[in-house]
């Protein structure tokens, strides 16, 4: 069933022609739309998310696959074990089958639990009606926490029909033993035999998982395409949290056929995906049983972390912004995050890590520190110019000026929960920085600056035009300091919210005694600024 397979565009290529390609043809859009790799997982459902139909649409869509589902039962399960089966009608499954099958281009099936020996039947039956072009089978019979999810009844059937059309079958340890008739498993040498026994069933390829291995290291798997064997060896992760990857893995296999990988190399990335998310989700704390989910998309961690700035942006949070200079940091001896803890505890209350010289794997791990200092103080942090660094740290958002990236596609590229400024001299560039998704403006520069060479000044007159063409809070920056901040901030508009500084702060002796008296004198002028207004 497995036909020879082109070679389809990566997901982010397709991101790419989507996002900027406004002239794509009717014929290109035609021929994305016709080689889009879709799997169709025919399983049944967790409700505990870990493993099942939910397993394989977080597994595919992890890998850039879309994924339709036809679901032939209902569990009610937990990280405990099962606690309920409701099996699907056969007449409904065929129904889904049907309904999918029929209308979206499916390029490779996915099968998981299939409980009766009639759903396997109305599987063949529509596979015959509507061929893809490949047939992943995981011969799911017991769950992690050994419920039984499809009996001895199906082995027939499984044997005799559907394992003669499957492109590759991955079954573990106790379900290879099922298959060949309850014979023991327990080395590799029996697993090769396995191998080889289910392959003379009719399977294009065989992958014995041998995860339950005994006093084995090593996750030990073996491949046989009825020619070699190939044994894949990886690290055995130490974690509760392995409920799904039996799931993960064979979606997996599949979401990389659909993309048009062949079948060993396809194995070989399923493998490494289970690993990376294994041990991503190690430490994870999921329900208070003893099967904990994978996290298959690699990202809640992440999303615990963040949510720690429950508001997204607040612009009061731009009365003192603290903006790094590394010569300057350098010239005092201090470490980036040294400095912007001191700017933090003087009553700084946003950050923007400037670092124009600083190489990017130093940049990052600077970036880490100090994220972890303004987290712990709820102060949000920025990065200036470097989109890739405020991606990889995670940061709350950008700071770009006119020659930088397009606000417009740091936004996209960061999506709407992120923090994006731009820096503007006139209110056509305040107009375009709103049009674009910003949430506020840099204006400057007020005061010529040694910070930043040939900065042209606006002046105050330029700040309040700005701030008065724009809707969006402005913040003002360059030459600014105690001696000149209160006549920035008596300006008055509205949207005037703070001040940037960078030398005011971070070219002195004591930061956080300098950050103090300015957080002082901005708040203080603020608010009688607009109690006279
Ligand atoms: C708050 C704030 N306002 C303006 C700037 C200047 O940004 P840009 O014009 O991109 O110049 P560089 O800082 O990159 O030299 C800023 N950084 N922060
Ligand atoms: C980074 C920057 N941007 C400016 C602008 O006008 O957009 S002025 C400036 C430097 C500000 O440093 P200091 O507070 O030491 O004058
Ligand atoms: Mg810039």
């Amino acid at each position: 069933m497995l036909n020879q397979f082109v070679s389809f565009p990566e997901p982010g290529q397709m991101q790419a022609l989507a996002m900027y390609d406004t002239n794509v043809s009717a014929a290109t859009s035609e021929s994305i739309k016709e080689r889009m790799p879709h799997v169709l997982s025919v399983a049944g459902s967790d409700s505990g998310a870990g493993a099942g139909i939910q397993a394989d649409l977080k597994t595919c869509a992890a890998r850039g696959v879309y994924c339709s589902t036809v679901i032939t039962a209902v569990t009610a399960q937990n990280t405990v074990g099962v606690q309920g089966v409701n099996i699907v009608p056969e007449k409904f499954v065929s129904e889904q089958l049907k309904s999918v099958l029929s209308d979206m281009n499916v390029t490779v099936v996915k099968t998981g639990m299939l409980p009766t020996v009639g759903i396997v039947k109305v599987l063949n039956d529509s596979l015959k009606q509507f061929p893809v072009q490949a047939l992943v089978v995981d011969p799911v019979m017991v769950s992690t926490s050994g419920d039984v999810l499809a009996g001895p009844s199906i082995l027939d059937i499984l044997r005799e029909q559907l394992l003669p059309m499957a492109d590759i079958v991955t079954p573990n340890l106790k379900e290879a033993s099922a298959l060949l008739g309850g014979i023991k498993l327990q080395t590799i040498s029996d697993m090769r035999s396995a191998a080889k026994s289910i392959h003379d069933m009719g399977p294009r390829n065989v992958l014995v998982k041998g995860g339950d291995l005994p006093a084995s290291s090593d996750a030990v798997d073996i491949f046989f395409d009825g020619v070699e064997f190939c044994e894949l060896r990886s690290l055995r992760i130490q974690t509760q949290n392995s409920h799904g990857t039996g799931c993960s893995l064979a979606s997996c296999i599949a979401a990389e056929l659909a993309k048009g990988s062949q079948m060993l190399q396809a194995v070989r990335v399923a493998k490494h995906y289970v690993e990376t998310a294994l041990d991503y989700s190690k430490d994870i704390h999921i329900g208070n049983g003893l099967q904990g989910p994978l996290d298959h998309l690699c990202k809640l961690k992440r999303n615990v972390h963040s949510s720690s700035r429950l508001q997204r942006f607040n612009p009061d949070d731009l009365l003192l912004y603290a903006v790094t200079d590394s010569k300057m940091n350098n010239k005092w001896g201090r470490s980036i995050a040294a400095a912007v803890k001191a700017a933090i505890e003087g009553g700084a209350t946003i950050i923007q890590l400037r670092e124009k010289d600083t190489e990017t794997n130093n940049f990052l791990e600077a970036a880490k520190n100090c994220l972890e200092v303004c987290r712990l103080h709820g102060v949000p942090m920025l990065i200036n110019d470097r989109i890739d660094i405020a991606l990889a740290c995670d940061a709350d958002g950008v700071h770009v000026g006119q020659s930088d990236m397009p606000a417009h596609v740091a936004r996209s590229l960061l999506g709407p929960q992120k923090i994006i400024g731009v820096s503007c001299k006139t209110p056509e560039q305040a107009h375009q920085a709103w049009v674009d998704g910003a949430d506020y403006i840099g204006s400057g520069g007020v005061y010529s600056t040694n910070t930043k060479a040939n900065n042209s000044t606006i002046g105050l007159d330029g700040l309040k035009t700005v701030c008065l063409a724009s809707k969006l809070p402005v913040v003002a920056i360059g030459g600014i300091g105690l001696s000149n901040v209160r006549s920035v901030v008596e300006l008055g508009p509205e949207n005037l919210k703070g001040v940037a500084v960078v030398s005011a702060l971070f070219d002195r002796e004591c930061i956080a005694t300098e950050a103090r008296k300015l957080h002082t004198l901005v708040s203080e002028t603020l608010k009688t600024t607009s109690a006279a207004s």
